[in-house]
């Protein structure tokens, strides 16, 4: 079976998945039928160049300008898309499935092989001085390793081997050429005495380079695999063996196949037609085709070497490996070519005394080597000058078959043979400076892996990335006008509901006088105060902590027609609007509020029958749904704060509890805005007394307020509380909750008392919905208010008394708190809630400082200031 050998670049070979598993050689023969034989004209011996074997010119090194000119065996230049013209292209881009590249260059080792026994007794001329240098004729050379007479076999293998082995596991190219001269021991470091590959000889010290490099790949492949179980990690070996005997391809594992014909195209480069190649898993494979292959080695008798190699021969070793990463589905394809290239040796006519065929053959072998010394010329030079040069590969079949070895994407390792002995000098000499020149060049190998699946994973990855990024637009257009994506949607959602439920109207809870439910708003100067005495509702609320489980569809009635327009107002019922919007609706997946599409309307707190009459209430509805639909959109639109601010002012000043509730329940009663003017109450002057809930109904009470004991249900909000009573507490925490505490309560209450007085026709929203709306909402608030842009805004659910003055920094620090000059905005929030006593002080302490102007910003400019935070004591 024939195949071809090597491809120039990384190639995904599909067809031989099947075959990876055989571990038969024999069985696995592969011959590539496609590849079609070339006409014999083509390949006719090289004309016989015996005639001028000693010419200098022809001296290994130098081209031959009479061989130059000869007419190239190989086949025609292929198209300029030809890979080959990028090789020389440094900064080229990687070919499908490259990751990785790098810059290589040629490995050099020097091995001196022990003198033979006639050459004991004269002279030796080489002397290793160091590890990577020798002396001849004093001369020194430097390589990257030098290996004198003494080296071994093993020590070869670790210098060049055994960095092999990872290269191509890796999925480099690699290749390492064995360059000498005839005898100076090329065949011996390449494969080994003949008798070390038998089975019994494997462990010999002898063993050559190759099948160290087998057993060591092996090895390798098994550990490979068993670290990367879990990636169905699987390798393919394919071997094959040939030589270049007198300009003409042999397969050393088929020899009847003579005369083989390299091929190139753009895919697979440059491949030798039907050549034979076998797969290889164990070492017992491998050393039988090294021996098969060997056995088929043509060789002569010279008077320098008995068995002497007569043709170039190349043992190649195709890696593939797959693996399949179980995180990602991603499948790996790696290819790496191992050539193990054993040239033959140059030699001298009068040294080796080589005549008729050998002489014949000598010079075929002067030439090839003449021709690869002038490639490894021009390419050091290439690579040293970074010049482009005309790269004569194809002057003979060993370069063009070995191009990719040679500057291109390949790592290359030299060995370099030579005899110490002093008549083989010039020769030493000469492959010292071949060594040296093979030095300068500079491969460019890169890891020749393809990821098969990487597309259809990165498009799946694309497509869940899209996905995510329509689902967050979505989002973000539901609920945030600003395209804020999901950090904007609970805010938006929560602003919304709890909008939503300021605006709504609300009948205010009609209290009795004798209730035992308070609901106390105190101001310490004002003394604001709302008591809202109501009925024992059995069904109380905990607004303390809000759970909504204590909030049932019994605390609550729905009204039909009461979402939408602002229901009129009459004498007898207190409304506070709670409109729907097409943002909240927007918000009511799965939410309670849902249900409102389904009541159309919710009346919350009427005493008295609604005045809506079933005609309005539909219109309403149906104005309802369009703003389902987008009408609400626009108003959507609108900054969050400007909603809630609004919604708070519709909830305090259009629906003032003193006017609805009447004098009887509302006593000593004011609110104050921070300018002090009108009866305005901040919901930050609210503080919440906890309450008990008793969970059963006993009445329909119209209203219900949280208890403070067991007997008494009190919602206490006031500024002396917050600061006595709840004084540990922060003060915007407690306003916030406070706020939320009271809206839920009134709209508890109001619920209540349209329970007592009206029908639902439909169910009953969720009212914890509304309430942990209504806390997200005021949770947002909070949030807003840290920031400096809302601290700055006039934006606050605080009670800020209008005569309030901030505490100015003074120079006393008597409670240790240092504070920075930026820090004087928090000290104003932190000074707004002062009872009188205190703004006294302060008064007074304002006055002192401003005597003392120049000693505060004298202290400023010191970077800190002392500031007394005053803290309001209950009177
Ligand atoms: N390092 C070494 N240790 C022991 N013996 C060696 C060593 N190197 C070479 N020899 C011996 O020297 C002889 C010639 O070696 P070898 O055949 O490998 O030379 P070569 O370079 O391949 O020659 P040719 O080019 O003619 O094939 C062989 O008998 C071999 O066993």
């Amino acid at each position: 079976m024939k195949h071809f050998i090597q491809p120039r670049s990384a190639i995904l070979r599909e067809n031989h998945t099947s075959e990876a598993s055989s571990p038969n050689p024999s069985s696995v023969k592969q011959r590539s039928s496609s590849r079609k034989h070339k006409g014999s004209k083509e390949n006719a011996p090289p004309p016989d160049l015996n005639a001028i074997l000693d010419s200098p010119a022809l001296a290994p090194g130098k081209l031959s300008p009479a061989s130059a000119k000869m007419k190239s065996p190989l086949p025609p230049r292929p198209p300029s898309s030809n890979p080959l013209k990028r090789k020389f292209a440094i900064e080229s881009v990687p070919e499908n499935g490259v990751l990785g590249s790098s810059d290589s260059g040629v490995k050099v080792i020097l091995r001196v092989r022990p003198p033979s026994k006639d050459e004991e007794e004269g002279e030796l001329i080489i002397q290793k001085t160091a590890t990577d240098s020798l002396s001849i004729l004093g001369q020194t050379f430097t390589f990257d390793s030098v290996g004198d007479t003494e080296s071994t076999q093993l020590e070869i293998f670790q210098l060049v081997g055994a960095p092999l082995v990872e290269n191509c596991l890796a999925g480099f190219n690699s290749s390492v050429f064995a360059y000498g001269q005839t005898g100076s021991g090329k065949t011996y470091t390449m494969w080994g005495p003949a008798n070390a590959l038998l089975e019994e000889n494997l462990s010999s010290d002898q063993q050559g380079l190759t099948p160290r490099v087998f057993e060591r790949l092996f090895a390798r492949i098994n550990e490979e695999q068993i670290n990367h179980a879990d990636t169905q990690l699987t390798y393919q070996c394919r071997c094959s063996f040939l030589e270049i005997y007198n300009e003409q391809i042999t397969d050393l594992l088929d020899p009847s196949q003579r005369n083989l014909q390299l091929r190139e195209d753009v895919k697979s480069g440059v491949y030798v037609e039907n050549l034979t190649e076998e797969c290889v898993s164990t070492m017992k494979d491998v050393t039988q085709l090294l021996t098969k292959g060997l056995s088929n080695r043509r060789t002569g008798s010279t008077s320098i070497n008995a068995e002497s190699s007569r043709s170039h021969s190349v043992f190649t070793c195709v890696v593939e490996s797959r693996c399949k990463r179980a995180a990602d589905g991603l499948s790996s394809f790696k290819t790496s070519r191992i050539n193990l290239v054993d040239l033959a040796g140059s030699e001298r006519q009068k040294l080796t005394g080589a005549a008729g065929e050998r002489l014949k053959e000598a010079g075929n072998i002067n030439r090839s080597l003449s021709q690869l010394g002038n490639l490894i010329n021009i390419l050091a030079e290439v690579s040293q000058t970074g010049k482009q040069r005309h790269i004569p590969y194809r002057d003979s079949r060993l370069t063009f078959l070995l191009q990719e070895s040679l500057g291109g994407n390949a790592k290359l390792a030299m060995v370099c043979a030579v005899s110490p002995a002093q008549s083989c000098k010039s020769e030493t000499l000469s492959t010292l400076r071949f060594a040296q020149r093979a030095k300068a060049i500079k491969n460019k190998a890169i890891v020749n892996e393809v990821m098969q699946d990487d597309v259809n994973f990165l498009r799946e990855v694309i497509r869940q990335l899209k996905d995510e990024l329509l689902r967050m637009k979505a989002n973000g257009n539901q609920t945030d006008p600003n395209g804020g994506y999901s950090t904007g949607w609970n805010a938006r959602r929560s602003l919304n509901l709890l909008k939503f439920s300021l605006n709504r109207p609300m009948t205010l809870p009609h209290v009795d006088e004798d209730s035992d439910e308070e609901m106390e708003i105190v101001d310490e100067n004002d003394q604001v105060s709302i008591e809202s005495a109501g009925r024992e509702a059995n069904n109380a609320m905990s607004v303390s902590n809000l759970e909504t489980d204590q909030l049932s569809s019994h605390d609550v009635a729905l009204e039909e027609g009461n979402i939408g327009e602002p229901q009129p107002n009459t004498s007898e019922s207190a409304c506070i609007e709670i409109q729907g919007s097409k943002d909240t609706d927007d918000l009511m997946e799965e939410d309670p509020f849902d249900q409102f599409d389904n009541c159309e309307g919710i009346t919350v707190g009427h005493r008295e029958p609604f005045t809506n009459t079933p005609d309005s209430a539909e219109a309403d509805a149906t104005e309802h749904h369009n703003h389902n639909e987008g009408d609400d959109k626009d108003s959507s639109r609108q900054p969050c704060q400007e909603h809630l601010n609004s919604s708070v002012s519709n909830l305090l000043n259009e629906e003032s509890p003193s006017k609805q509730m009447g004098d009887d329940v509302v006593k000593d009663m004011s609110y104050t805005t921070p300018n002090g003017s009108g009866n305005h109450v901040s919901p930050s002057n609210f503080s919440l007394v906890p309450c008990e809930v008793s969970p059963i109904l006993k009445s329909p009470t119209p209203s219900v307020s949280p208890r403070i004991s067991s007997s008494r249900k009190s919602l206490r909000t006031s500024s002396i509380l917050i600061h006595s009573e709840k004084g540990r507490m922060d003060d915007d925490k407690l306003a916030s909750e406070a706020l939320r505490i009271s809206s839920v309560k009134t709209f508890k209450s109001s619920c209540l008392n349209s329970q007592t007085t009206r029908t639902s026709r439909s169910c009953f929203p969720p009212t914890e919905n509304l309430a942990a709306s209504i806390q997200r909402g005021l949770e947002i608030i909070d949030s807003h208010r840290q920031s400096s842009t809302l601290r700055r805004s006039q934006f606050r659910f605080s009670y800020k008394p209008a005569d309030v003055k901030p505490i100015l920094p003074i120079d006393k620090v008597d409670v240790g708190v240092q504070t920075f000059p930026q820090d004087e905005l928090q000290e104003e929030d932190s000074m707004m809630f002062l009872c009188s006593k205190c703004r006294s002080e302060n008064s007074q302490q304002e006055l002192k400082e401003s005597n003392d102007t120049s000693r505060r910003k004298e202290k400023r400019r010191g970077g800190i200031s002392g500031t007394r935070i005053k803290v309001c004591r209950p009177n």
